[in-house]
């Protein structure tokens, strides 16, 4: 299973939760996050990983700085309201579009980009803010989501105190965690984020 560890911005810390097995450390370019971290950082953080892949978090980018960040970053995450045609711009096997989910209506939504073999990550929806919310997804949506859709990343309040729990009832193609395994925003807790992974790494 894929684990994400999402919102890093210190270095060391990404060297850390690399050297513990994390398959993806997100950083987050959205100005407006309080995870916010500029290109300079995010190569440095680059620099400190092990076998971790680096995810590189936008929200409505225009094309050319997504395109910047592929330049420096494996993946690139759309967290904001990005349409098909627009995702369908960049390699598919470098993409992950996340989609904020409410109800069973959005099934339809991952369908659309399932139908293009795009990975997919859920996040809950919270008005007015794209990510990083501490919110989770109701766990009988999270299973229709993972029934209709092999690809997809479960993310929205994971912690190392749930995973267990939710790993009981779906099995999805990876996780993502922030904001519960974090001492203040942007900074982890590294004990937390250990268990976490070791958590999923054992199923
Ligand atoms: O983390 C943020 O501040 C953020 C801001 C804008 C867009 C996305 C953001 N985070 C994206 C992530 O991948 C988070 O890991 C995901 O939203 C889950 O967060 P959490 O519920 O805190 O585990």
């Amino acid at each position: 299973m894929i684990v994400k560890i999402c919102g890093i911005t210190l270095p060391s810390q990404a060297k850390e939760i690399s050297e513990y097995g994390a398959d993806y450390i997100g950083v987050i370019t959205y100005p407006k996050s309080p995870r916010y971290i500029g290109i300079e950082r995010i190569k440095e953080i680059k620099e400190n990983l092990k076998n971790s892949k680096l995810v590189a978090v936008v929200v409505n980018p225009i094309l050319e700085q997504a395109l910047e960040l592929l330049n420096i970053a494996d993946f690139i995450q759309f967290h904001g309201d990005e349409d098909l045609d627009f995702v369908k711009k960049f390699p598919k096997n470098r993409v992950i579009k996340a989609i904020r989910v409410k109800n069973e209506s959005d099934l339809e939504k991952i369908k659309t980009f399932k139908n293009e073999d795009i990975t997919v990550l859920v996040d809950a929806f919270k008005e007015g803010v794209y990510g990083g919310t501490g919110e989770m997804i109701d766990l009988n949506l999270l299973k229709k989501i993972t029934d209709v859709y092999d690809k997809v990343i479960i993310s929205g309040g994971l912690s190392e105190t749930n995973l267990k729990e939710i790993l009981n009832h779906v099995k999805p193609y990876g996780v993502d965690a922030s904001s519960k395994l974090e001492v203040s925003p942007g900074v982890k807790d590294l004990d937390k984020v250990k268990k976490f992974i070791d958590i999923a790494k054992n199923r």
